[in-house]
């Protein structure tokens, strides 16, 4: 039986006037990789930042393994196991990529220090395809490293949940095809992956699962080919006319 990791209820968010996200209900599942899909501004980082505690909720409420999260400080959850990469990479650029990584055991759900925080962030940069960068300066690496770095932060406080935000756009198709596999990876070592993607090729082979937002609601929710040739999403993505 397939257990329910994540869950939200209700879920909303207003910023003043504006409903970015309007009563979400959707599960993920142990193992499972969901695609939260929608077009442009239709609330689907909102909803990553109200998992992950960035944004705190104006309404409804967050669990994992069916302990109310939402409300906790944003640090909290993470040590939870809850953990996320930006669409736009932050990293410490002072620091250089292994300290980068080492600064995510820190403050992870499996908290790290010393050797072992400096080995784990090695075989971490191994990973994501990163060996032998670790003294380079953050100032020196192509964007598409810095993403993976970003991720290897991100893995370095071992998440059972992880929400990647768009981090395989603006792969190059050699690129894409490494990030699907490694994301796939982190699937089959037992995480849970919450995936806002754009890249249409990633969501069709690596989603169990889509759901669909629209202007702050779900307008979908079901395999990667259902949501796609639903007749509503294609209207979200094209608009009345080309539908
Ligand atoms: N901090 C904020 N303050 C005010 N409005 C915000 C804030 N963050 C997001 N919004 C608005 O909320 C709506 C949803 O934005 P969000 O970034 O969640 O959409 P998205 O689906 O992730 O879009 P994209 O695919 O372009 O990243 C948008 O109208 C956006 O302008």
């Amino acid at each position: 039986m397939t257990q329910t990791v994540l869950s939200l209820s209700n879920v909303t968010k207003r910023f003043g006037g504006l409903i970015a996200v309007n009563a979400m209900d959707f599960d993920v599942a142990e193992h499972e990789v969901l695609g939260l899909l929608g077009p442009n501004g239709s609330g689907k980082s909102t909803t990553l930042n109200l998992i992950s505690g960035a944004l705190p909720l104006s309404g409804g409420h967050v669990s994992l393994w069916g302990n109310r999260i939402s409300g906790l400080p944003a640090q909290t959850i993470t040590r939870k196991g809850v953990s996320r990469t930006f669409q736009l990479v932050r990293l410490l650029p002072s620091m250089n990529v292994r300290d980068n990584v080492v600064a995510g055991a820190v403050f992870g759900h499996r908290r790290r220090w010393g050797r072992e925080a400096i080995d784990h962030a090695d075989m971490l940069l191994e990973k994501v395809g990163l060996g032998g960068k670790g003294d380079m300066p953050i100032g020196q690496l192509t964007y598409i490293d810095t993403k993976r770095v970003e991720l290897a932060r991100t893995l370095a406080s071992d998440p059972k949940v992880l929400l990647l935000d768009e981090w395989l756009a603006g792969l190059n198709p050699t690129e894409l095809q490494i990030g699907i596999s490694l994301i796939r990876s982190l699937r089959d070592e037992g995480r849970t992956v919450i995936l806002v993607e754009h890249v249409m090729d990633a969501i069709r082979s690596l989603c169990d699962r889509c759901v669909v937002m629209a202007a702050g609601a779900k307008i979908a929710q079901g395999t990667p080919t259902e949501v796609l040739s639903d007749r509503e999403v294609i209207r979200a993505y094209l608009g009345d006319d080309d539908a």
